[in-house]
């Protein structure tokens, strides 16, 4: 159980993305941020210096619980105060359990900027994984768009409101092609073949395997919108872990990813080594307008710059929901998983709706949209400052006859801050229902991401939730996560242990939907967390608050 200690210079750099140049968010000069590497028991100590001239900037820990630690998970207004330009914050934290993790900005729209890495746990040493492998690799996805993220923040808030459209380019550990494509031959897009000499920023990394040997390959989408389906041709994918979870091994031959999720699946390379073999990665869930990320598993037998002979994965249909649900019900835990208490202590139902309030285009949560203020959650709880936040209690439900397959009948919600309070140790079930968005005929997928905990997936639906849907629950297998799709028109349960003190962002994943207000605060026994930094304090009424006290600990 080490500490380790890492510096993060957070700045605007130059990099050829996706083959044309933009400036991107990068750490110490690096786009993906450094990937961080640990062992499970580890602390990790990061000194983040935010060195961007005009903006305040957080990092959060995606999948990290922060037990103990709730001011270390770096989401600007609900766990710290942005870290202003020239200043300096100190995130250390535990990482206590081995997986596939990433990092990421939580302050606007800087993840879609580029601020984002890896973080992976691996176990202890002597300790080992249920399954066997021989080598790894380790694969960022995300989405890229060519308007900056300034002018996108700008579009979705304003009259009239202008959505962001699809992405420009995948990106696979943060590189892309734009202006050409691997398999361009293979394409009947009319977009030119890519010849890279080698040494391009842009060049996709080349996964060089050896025969017969089993690679554990991690995938984690940190995407600002996209819904991914990832697939290697001629090779069977087995999928073991999920959010830093063990699951009951499944065979397929590609899988699903939505933003916020990470997998590790296992490769055999039992194929023909004298050939290449095409690694896609393509667009569903949305109307896709943007050509499928590619590169090569290459068996190191050949050059990898022979062309797979083998068709390019066609990514499957974007609207074939039932081909998503089958693949996201396979996902089970592993035998040894924690197990989801019998029963629950209460239940939310959190209705999901796109809405208009003053003519601005918003997503809402039982009709509030959310809007971030500037004290932080968890300080103003400690501190019991109550004009920090609206200290009514939030919805918890609604009403019974919202018909979820039409339109909102009245469009207009309204803008909200407050907080869903519970019981230190409290059992909650919470149902996402999914409903229609402002236009007919429309119903998104939205990945709900919750900070601080894993939760059980305890079921899908379709249609508006029922009572009796709990006597589906699985119970006994759930599968133990910190990310869960909704589909459209459908709910999704999910249950969880309210056991760790601190205050806790819940929301859709997509980042311009948070941008646009869809999530929630959840806390609970915020009296008992201990020694939270000044620093994290020092804006807001918690600063004013802090001006009348010593520095410090409090
Ligand atoms: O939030 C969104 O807005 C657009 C569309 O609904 C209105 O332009 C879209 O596809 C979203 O996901």
């Amino acid at each position: 159980e080490k500490v380790r200690h890492y510096q993060f210079d957070v700045e605007y750099i130059f990099k050829k993305v996706d083959c044309l140049e933009h400036v991107v968010m990068g750490i110490n000069g690096q786009f993906p941020g450094p990937t961080i590497r640990a062992e499970a028991g580890d602390t990790l100590d990061i000194a983040l210096t935010n060195k961007l001239h005009t903006e305040g900037t957080v990092i959060h820990w995606h999948g990290i619980r922060m037990k103990g630690t709730p001011w270390a998970d770096g989401t600007a207004s609900i766990s710290q105060c942005a870290i202003n330009p020239g200043e300096t914050f100190h995130y250390r934290f535990k990482v206590d359990k081995a997986g596939t993790y990433f990092y990421h900005g939580h302050f606007g729209m800087q993840r879609s900027a580029g601020l984002y890495g890896s973080l992976i746990v691996d176990l202890p040493e002597g300790q080992k994984e249920p399954f066997h492998y021989d080598e790894e690799f380790n694969l960022l996805l995300s989405d890229w768009w060519h308007t900056g993220v300034h002018e996108q923040e700008v579009g979705l808030s304003s009259i009239p409101f202008k959505w962001i459209g699809e992405p420009q380019t995948l990106l696979i550990n943060g590189r892309g092609q734009f202006d050409c494509s691997l398999g361009a031959k293979f394409m009947s897009t009319g977009i030119p073949q890519c010849n890279f000499k080698g040494g391009e920023e842009c060049a996709p990394q080349i996964l060089h395997v050896l025969p017969n040997k089993t690679y554990r390959i991690r995938i984690a989408s940190t995407t600002a919108l996209a819904s991914l389906n990832f697939a290697i041709s001629n090779h069977k994918l087995v999928v073991v872990e999920a959010d830093g979870n063990y699951v009951q091994p499944f065979v397929v031959d590609d899988i699903d990813i939505y933003s916020g999720e990470s997998y590790s699946i296992l490769l055999t390379t039992d194929q023909n080594p004298n050939q290449n073999y095409w690694v896609s990665v393509g667009v569903r869930g949305r109307k896709p307008n943007t050509t499928q990320a590619l590169t090569i598993l290459n068996y190191n037998t050949i050059s990898a710059s022979v062309y797979p002979i083998t068709p390019l994965p066609e990514t499957p249909l974007w609207n074939d929901f039932e081909r998503s649900k089958a693949f996201t019900k396979k996902i089970v835990a592993l035998m040894g998983t924690p197990q989801p208490p019998k029963y629950s202590n209460k239940r939310i139902l959190l209705l999901n709706t796109q809405n208009r309030v003053n003519g601005y285009t918003k997503w809402s949560i039982n009709n509030v949209s959310l809007s971030l203020p500037p004290t932080p959650y968890l300080g103003a709880i400690k501190f019991n400052l109550k004009g920090a936040f609206d200290q009514r209690p939030s919805p918890t439900t609604f009403p019974d006859d919202y018909d979820i397959t039409i339109p909102p009948k009245n469009p207009n919600s309204t803008i909200g801050n407050g907080v869903y309070m519970f019981e230190n140790g409290e059992v909650v079930d919470v149902i996402l229902q999914n409903a229609n968005a402002l236009s007919a005929n429309a119903s998104e997928i939205h990945p709900w991401h919750l900070h601080g905990h894993d939760f059980w997936v305890l079921g899908y639906g379709e249609g508006k939730f029922k009572e009796e849907d709990t006597k589906n629950f699985n119970l006994k297998n759930p599968p133990y996560r910190n990310t869960v799709v909704i589909f459209p028109y459908g709910w999704t349960a999910l249950r969880f242990k309210a056991d760790n003190p601190g205050a806790w962002a819940f929301h859709c994943h997509i980042e311009p939907h948070l941008h646009m207000g869809m999530g929630v605060v959840f806390a609970e026994a915020v009296q008992n967390v201990k020694r939270i930094p000044a620093e994290a304090l020092a804006c807001g009424l918690t600063g004013k608050f802090l001006i009348n006290k010593n520095r410090g600990h409090y």
